[in-house]
């Protein structure tokens, strides 16, 4: 059997063990459910080719332990399964097709979505368990096993996800190894294909050209497989039928938004804060840093060295702010517990990161205890490192979370300068149109000044007029923020008209 003779042949030992995971997870469906209670989802996608060849080698091989075959190539008899949609590339539809044909597939081809194409395929055939080209990272996998049984409201059928385990370079490991043909777009750049309303070839693989037609290089060269699906544009920002290449790496195009408001939120992990031992000199510092590039931050807070509070924190800041800053709690002592509450918060486990683990082991050499390095393991399939030449550590990114590793405010300026190169212009952490701002002092009492401004907000409702005194006896400060400079001016005079002249001086 081809297949399995290139992975007995290759000197890749990682190949070698996914293979037989992926391998052993078949050969145990086979046992459990007849062939006819087995099917196949094929998409023609790189995860389902995969698939298909694992497939392939699993039955051939379990024939061969049943003693049903000599050793001659057989026909592949698994059901297969194709949702063929309206919206789906036509290399991936010929190629599909085309390897269907080449391995003898037996095709059901269903034209209805996914729910209902199973709900009526099960009434027809017996098939109680489905294998599928899922990996962690795929946001579908969140929760899944390698056997999972489908969803609440779905049809009753066991998931069995063979590579829920293999990573973007394992997947291509395989495909190169075993030389199988694939969907010719993932040799234009392509790394992960959805639909032509949704997918972009990945702007990581771009090859700056003179032409004015882009080029890419093929899938298999994306250096970091975490950014597989950085081709894939949001739901919500379509693309207008056209298949223009991708131009923002994966990231919302922030250009376009440079007059909204971008709020974040600020957490803090650390006992030693809440006690008071300690001064929280980040946080502050964090909000200002924030406020100068034209950002509001819409919370801090401080937790405990807990996994479920920072959990539950990062939970309920993370949909509500664009961007969530976190800082304490990172590093390999017991108490570092940040990276466990954010992988906590979506749902994922924590795992080894190989690429992490080596910036780490330039930085304090093989000293860590046992033989994991527990600062490696990062939230899985969410985590992104944003690597800076000024930091000797990148800083980790999952979704819209910055986990910071600073301690005080002379790192945290590094990081916060390193984070601004790196986003850019058009980046997650945009510069968008500052605040500008004025202050007013008064000895008018408070009781004298509350209504006045209470109808001054009414007017200005734009601006964000802010009163604190920094004694009870002293004069009050009222503040005026604002992104258009002459509508600050505009609520300044009109709170002095309200009094008489000489009511209010102006303060830095
Ligand atoms: C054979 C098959 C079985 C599926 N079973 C489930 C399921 O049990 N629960 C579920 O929420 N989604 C299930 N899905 C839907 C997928 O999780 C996912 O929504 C689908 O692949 C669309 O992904 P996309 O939006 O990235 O194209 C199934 C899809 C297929 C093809
Ligand atoms: N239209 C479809 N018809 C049949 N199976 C599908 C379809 N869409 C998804 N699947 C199943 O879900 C799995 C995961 O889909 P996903 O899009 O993540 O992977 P892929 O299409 O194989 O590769 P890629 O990540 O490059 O798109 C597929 O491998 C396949 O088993
Ligand atoms: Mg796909």
């Amino acid at each position: 059997m081809e297949i399995d003779k290139a992975i007995r042949e290759s000197e890749d030992k990682r190949l070698k063990t996914k293979y037989n995971n992926a391998i052993y997870v078949i050969k145990r469906a086979l046992a459990l459910y007849s062939i006819e209670e087995v099917a196949f989802s094929f998409n023609g996608g790189k995860d389902s080719t995969v698939l298909l060849h694992l497939l392939r080698a699993g039955y051939f091989l379990h024939r061969v332990e049943q003693s049903c075959s000599n050793g001659v190539q057989i026909d592949f008899p698994i059901r297969t399964i194709y949702f063929e949609s309206t919206s789906v590339f036509p290399e991936i539809n010929t190629f599909t097709y085309d390897t269907s044909k080449t391995y003898g597939l037996q095709m059901d081809i269903i034209r209805t979505d996914f729910k209902s194409g199973l709900e009526a395929l099960l009434k027809s055939k017996p098939i109680r368990a489905i294998f599928l080209g899922v990996r962690i990272g795929d946001p579908t996998a969140v929760g899944q096993e390698q056997f999972s049984p489908s969803s609440p409201g779905w049809p009753p059928f066991m998931r069995v996800n063979p590579i829920l385990d293999w990573s973007y370079r394992d997947v291509w490991a395989f495909l190169l190894t075993c030389k199988v043909q694939y969907c010719s777009l993932y040799d234009q750049g392509y790394t992960s294909i959805g639909s032509i309303y949704d997918t972009v070839p990945n702007a990581l693989l771009s090859i700056s050209s003179t032409s004015s037609k882009e080029k890419f290089k093929p899938a298999y060269l994306l250096p970091d497989g975490r950014l597989e699906r950085a081709g894939r544009v949001k739901k919500n920002s379509p693309l207008d039928g056209t298949r223009s290449p991708a131009v923002n790496n994966g990231l919302d195009s922030v250009n376009s938004h440079k007059n909204r408001m971008f709020t974040a939120s600020v957490i803090g992990v650390g006992d030693e804060i809440l006690f008071g031992t300690v001064e929280d000199q980040l946080g502050p510092s964090l909000c200002r840093k924030l406020h100068s590039i034209g950002w509001m931050t819409s919370r801090t807070t401080v937790v405990r060295n807990d996994i479920d509070s920072v959990a539950e924190e990062v939970d309920r800041c993370k949909s509500v702010s664009d961007l969530v800053f976190l800082y304490g709690g990172v590093g390999p002592l017991h108490s570092d517990v940040t990276s466990a509450g954010v992988a906590k918060a979506f749902g994922v486990r924590l795992a080894p990161d190989e690429e992490f683990e080596e910036f780490l082991r330039h930085l304090i050499g093989d000293h860590c205890t046992g033989d994991r390095n527990e600062m490696a393991q990062l939230p899985e399939g969410i985590t992104e490192l944003l690597h800076h030449e000024k930091l000797p550590v990148p800083l980790i990114k999952c979704c819209n979370v910055i986990v910071l590793s600073a301690t005080n405010a002379s790192e945290l300026e590094k990081q916060w300068d390193c984070l601004i190169e790196l986003t850019g212009s058009d980046g997650f952490l945009v510069t968008i149109e500052s605040y500008s701002s004025k202050r007013l002092t008064t000895n008018l009492t408070d009781v004298e000044t509350a209504q006045p401004l209470s109808k001054l907000c009414l007017e200005f409702p734009d601006l964000y007029i802010g009163c604190f005194r920094r004694s009870r006896q002293g004069p009050l400060v009222i503040s005026f923020e604002g992104k258009d400079p002459s509508r600050v001016q505009a609520g300044v005079e009109a709170l002095c008209k309200k009094f008489n002249a000489g009511a209010f001086s102006e303060v830095n």
